[in-house]
């Protein structure tokens, strides 16, 4: 076998710190005269930089200790690892073309791309992969994903579904690299040995509560771009910790075949509510703010995005309910430990002679404890107080006795456990590359998985971004001890520190952002970040009324707002359906097409001329007749709206975007114009005069009612006083023609950047 390992991104942060130690580590596992490699870093650099750039990780791609075969088989690895630059169609292929070389037998060539890139570029790697990479002498293709998977369940489904154009769910692996902690390995050996004992502890009648725990000392800092998207629930809870709770809740098969142990993951995965906003807490250490003005534009997102989170979890099932699975995270901790603790009730009392290491009686408390990483103990493993039963040690785990400085380890002395270490304590990314090259299914998340882990934490998301976490110091979070109290978390103490920094600093107006405006859907984030979630909207209604209608019926506002839009959705998204693609105008001044003025024009030029579009599918506004400009005797409105009716059907356009002007109007409906009132016509030029003085065309209420999706985009300071005013008027009036827009059965949603509104930029 023959095996191309290709690591886009192969010089950036995770492949320097972990990939190529891996690399080489598989290389040394593996490699002899029927089983070679070929290791390629792709990188969009040139070859000169990205060869130097290699060079140089790969002079600190060192052996362990005294590994002698790793020391002989170095230079081996070294001499089959090259860079090659990735940027163009023709240097994927020319890249690709080499993979059949060699003196192997034609069939036993694999290939591996690992995607070492923002998930931004996903979709345009598997592309590039997929066009130039498939050829029949491979045998083996996989590609290899790293988290964030979508930061949002329907973003997730948009990415599993844009990946899968180009590769079946079997070619895919998705890494949580928590899942290839050697710990992690064995939480489900351990159960299985242990069956008779453990598996009838594990339920409610003798768990009090289980803690998953993911402590950190490190911060953000240098990465508050990435993790203002993200925060620590999509970064970790989401993901690790709820895989975490998965290994210890689910049900045991008694055939512990990847098949079934995925299937029992999913039950498992489908019986946990829904993470609600009351069981859910979130803080922010007291730096970040001040990382974030030092390392973003716009910090408005930043004062919201959770750092630590803590979140109480259900399990609807006849064996876990009423447990509290209580997964905690967060950043600059007192600690740094990753741990699954499994307390259990006390059914014993002691009457005499009780003192703590006197006595032979049971010792409080009495837990099973899975060490992840770090923490207290000498190194990860199992741990099991004595009082609770005497383990059986699952093949690949050594029993040690306990040694610590500390007295107690998670609350008892540490004499008090029996203790066992994995035999080798391999790191994690070590096991992901082999477990790859091995095709060790159970390390990778399934996009089914991938899938129900959202559904656990999709709707709390929303709600967590809507208030500003508790604030605590770095290393002392003292302030964040919190109480479970039913179904619900609290926080101890008053909030103390956030009033603290609130009048120092003048920090925050503790913004609330709810979940609708107007009782239609609101969306309120930072600029880019909305503008980033309004063109995946647009783009996954295009994907989705083109799948079920064929065509897909968009109507473009003009002015300054939609450009950057339009910018955004050329960038992101060159799987755009343009060809069943069809765009209207909402509006247009009275200007020629090729004047400054023209709506048309900026469409054109910020969006059309980057998309393949037919150019029968663009439908501008006439406004111009052989130069005579809306003039009243050539009817352009009427022309239009016959257009319409030829071509949309039903006149029910399926995405219409509008903006919102200072005064409230909207599309070229101003306030207090007659022929916005019109309850019969669809398309009207209107006379009043805006600040250029110019006419204009416009779709009327009646027409942009009948819509499927009404996207309302408003961003900029300026806008905060229209929105403060609209928000209390319930009625309908011409002095706000915002008013009048309210789609008969369609949705109606405000994207709504945060300048806009809270007033401050
Ligand atoms: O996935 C992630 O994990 C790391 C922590 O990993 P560990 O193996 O050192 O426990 C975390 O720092 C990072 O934010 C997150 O994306």
């Amino acid at each position: 076998i023959h095996t191309n390992i290709v690591i886009i991104g192969g010089t950036g942060d995770l492949a320097r710190k972990y990939l190529w130690g891996s690399a080489l580590q598989l290389f040394v596992q593996h490699y002899n005269e029927n089983c070679t490699f070929s290791f390629y870093a792709g990188a969009r650099v040139t070859q000169d930089t990205g060869h130097k750039a290699l060079g140089h990780i790969l002079e600190n791609v060192q052996c362990g200790a005294r590994d002698q075969k790793c020391e002989k088989l170095r230079p081996t690895f070294i001499e089959n690892t090259k860079y090659v630059m990735l940027k163009t169609d023709e240097q994927y292929k020319e890249l690709c073309d080499q993979f059949g070389s060699g003196t192997e037998t034609d069939e036993n060539i694999q290939q591996i791309f690992y995607l070492s890139v923002p998930s931004s570029a996903y979709q345009s790697v598997s592309k590039n992969i997929h066009t130039n990479c498939r050829r029949d002498f491979i045998s083996t293709t996989r590609v290899v994903l790293e988290k964030p998977f979508g930061h949002d369940k329907r973003s997730a489904e948009v990415q599993a579904a844009v990946i899968g154009q180009y590769f079946n769910d079997n070619e895919v692996r998705r890494v949580d690299h928590y899942l290839a902690k050697s710990v992690s390995k064995q939480v489900l050996s351990f159960r299985s040995v242990n069956r008779d004992n453990v598996e009838s502890l594990l339920s409610n009648e003798f768990v009090d509560r289980v803690e998953i725990v993911m402590k950190e000392q490190i911060g953000v800092k240098g990465r508050i771009d990435f993790y203002d998207q993200t925060g620590v629930i999509r970064d970790v809870m989401q993901n690790h910790l709820t895989e975490l709770l998965a290994l210890v809740a689910m049900e045991l098969p008694m055939n512990m075949s990847a098949e079934n142990i995925e299937q029992y993951k999913l039950r498992l995965l489908s019986q946990v509510t829904p993470v609600n906003k009351d069981a859910i807490l979130t803080g922010q250490y007291m730096e970040y703010i001040k990382e974030a003005r030092e390392e973003v534009k716009n910090t408005s997102q930043s004062m919201l995005t959770p750092t630590f989170s803590a979140a109480l979890l259900n399990i609807n099932s006849a064996r876990w309910r009423r447990v509290p699975f209580i997964l905690t995270s967060g950043k600059h901790m007192d600690e740094r430990s990753s741990h699954i603790r499994i307390l259990f009730r006390e059914r014993e009392f002691c009457v005499s002679g009780c003192v703590d290491g006197n006595s032979t009686f049971t010792k409080y408390p009495r837990q099973l404890v899975f060490q992840i990483g770090h923490g207290h103990v000498p190194s990860a493993g199992i741990l099991v107080s004595r009082s609770l039963f005497k383990p059986k040690w699952p093949p690949g785990m050594n029993e040690l006795p306990m040694t610590s400085k500390d007295s107690r380890i998670h609350g008892q002395s540490p004499g008090d456990f029996y203790y066992a270490v994995p035999t080798n304590d391999i790191p994690a990314y070590t096991t992901v590359v082999s477990d790859l090259y091995n095709d060790v299914r159970e390390t990778f998340v399934s996009a089914n998985r991938m899938l129900a882990l959202w559904d656990i934490w999709d709707n709390v998301l929303q709600d967590t971004q809507s208030g500003a976490p508790r604030l605590y110091k770095k290393y002392e979070a003292e302030n964040l001890h919190f109480v479970a109290e039913g179904m619900k978390l609290k926080y101890l103490s008053e909030d103390l520190i956030s009033h603290f920094v609130q009048q120092e600093e003048s920090r925050s107006q503790h913004v609330i952002i709810p979940h609708t405006f107007r009782n239609r859907t609101l969306v309120c984030k930072s600029t880019q970040k909305l503008l980033s979630d309004l063109a995946l909207y647009i783009y996954t209604c295009a994907l989705t009324t083109v799948k079920n209608r064929g065509d897909f019926h968009l109507a473009l506002s003009g002015g300054r707002t939609p450009v950057v839009l339009f910018k955004e959705i050329v960038s992101n998204y060159p799987m755009f359906p343009w060809e069943q693609t069809h765009i209207w105008q909402v509006d247009e001044r009275c200007a020629s097409h090729d004047s400054e003025h023209s709506n048309f024009l900026s469409i054109l030029s910020n969006l059309v001329n980057f998309v393949h579009i037919p150019y029968f599918n663009i439908h501008p506004m006439p406004v111009d007749f052989a130069g005579k400009i809306c003039d009243p005797e050539n009817r352009g409105d009427n022309l239009y709206e016959k257009l319409i009716n030829q071509n949309v059907p039903l006149g029910i356009f399926d995405l219409i975007l509008l903006g919102l002007g200072t005064d409230g109007h909207t599309a070229s409906l101003f306030p207090d114009v007659k022929q916005i009132e019109d309850s019969i016509k669809f398309v009207s030029l209107i006379s009043k005069k805006d600040n250029s003085n110019i006419d204009r065309m416009t779709l009327l209420p009646p027409l942009i009612n009948k819509a499927r999706e009404v996207t309302v985009l408003v961003t900029g300071v300026e806008k905060f006083d229209i929105l403060h005013k609209i928000s209390s008027i319930n009625s309908v009036t011409t002095e706000f023609p915002i008013t009048l827009i309210s789609p008969v059965s369609g949705n109606l949603s405000w994207f709504i950047d945060l300048e806009a509104w809270t007033g401050y930029s």
